[in-house]
């Protein structure tokens, strides 16, 4: 099979500073994959260029057939109605001063996409478990779990084929954080929609997805089913961010 999104090789250096050192990644279509890592391991940098904001300094990524490179806004619309981002921060990422209607509807009108909006609106914010009667309502009126279901609403909102999620509960209580990793998880089964999730969180990785890529000063240290890898690890790396591993409360809580 194709991937659907493809890294081949992919390098990137600051200065003289050798940050992602090749790293092959392939995401096929309805694919939940984590890449986790420790802290510097260059996570940040390879969401960076699976999103098309940098371009690596060797190797390439593609979507599909068609190699991604950033651009202007006007070329890379193609890439980005497929791809989409849930933040980190739903308190950071969210305009104060638009209404959820307005958040999740912006990148409809951005990118162009054709339909009745408001409709659309009420059957994402459905979609993501939040009454539609919160259309109306300001960011400051909702918990952080709402807000961040709002970020999802708005990054489904043109039916993109991959999530690309950056560590998208740690700015979250620990309870509400299982929630939206089964929403994550629920939406990509739904929808079949792909979902890349990097985060430094195994716990988190082993919630919603079902391979993992573990990223180690740079380079892919192991990847595999999230069974095989987070039960059976054969890297150093990877014992290491297990050890490490925050405790998730159970689903109940
Ligand atoms: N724009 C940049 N300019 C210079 N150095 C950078 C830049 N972006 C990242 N780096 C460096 O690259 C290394 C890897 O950073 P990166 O943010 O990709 O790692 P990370 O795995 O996301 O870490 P964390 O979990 O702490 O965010 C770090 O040493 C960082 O200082």
């Amino acid at each position: 099979m194709t991937g659907l999104l493809t890294v081949t090789g992919a390098a990137k250096s600051y200065r003289s500073r050798t940050v992602l050192d090749g790293v092959d990644l392939t995401v096929n279509a309805g694919d939940r994959l984590g890449v986790v890592g420790a802290s510097g391991a260059g996570k940040s940098t390879l969401l960076r260029l699976l999103l098309a904001v940098e371009a690596p300094d060797r190797g390439e990524i593609r979507l599909r057939d068609r190699p991604v490179r950033p651009g202007r806004p006007g070329t890379m619309a193609w890439f980005r109605r497929a791809v989409q981002l849930v933040p980190q921060d739903p308190f950071g990422s969210l305009s104060p001063r638009m209404t959820v209607a307005e958040i999740i509807t912006e990148p409809l009108i951005c990118l162009r996409v054709p339909g009745h909006h408001a409709a659309r609106v009420s059957e994402l914010l459905t979609a993501v478990d939040l009454d539609p009667a919160l259309a109306g309502r300001l960011p400051s009126a909702l918990s952080g779990g709402q807000r961040q279901r709002v970020a999802v609403a708005r990054a489904l909102a043109p039916r993109p084929e991959i999530l690309v999620a950056d560590e998208p509960v740690s700015a979250l209580d620990a309870t509400v954080r299982v929630r939206v990793l089964d929403l994550l998880r629920d939406v990509s089964e739904r929808n079949g929609t792909a979902l890349v999730m990097v985060s430094h969180d195994v716990a988190a990785v082993r919630r919603a997805c079902t391979r993992v890529a573990v990223l180690h000063q740079g380079r892919i240290a192991e990847s595999g089913t999230v069974g095989d890898v987070l039960t059976r690890p054969r890297t150093e790396a990877t014992r290491d961010l297990l050890a490490a591993v925050p405790r998730l409360p159970s689903a109940a809580a």
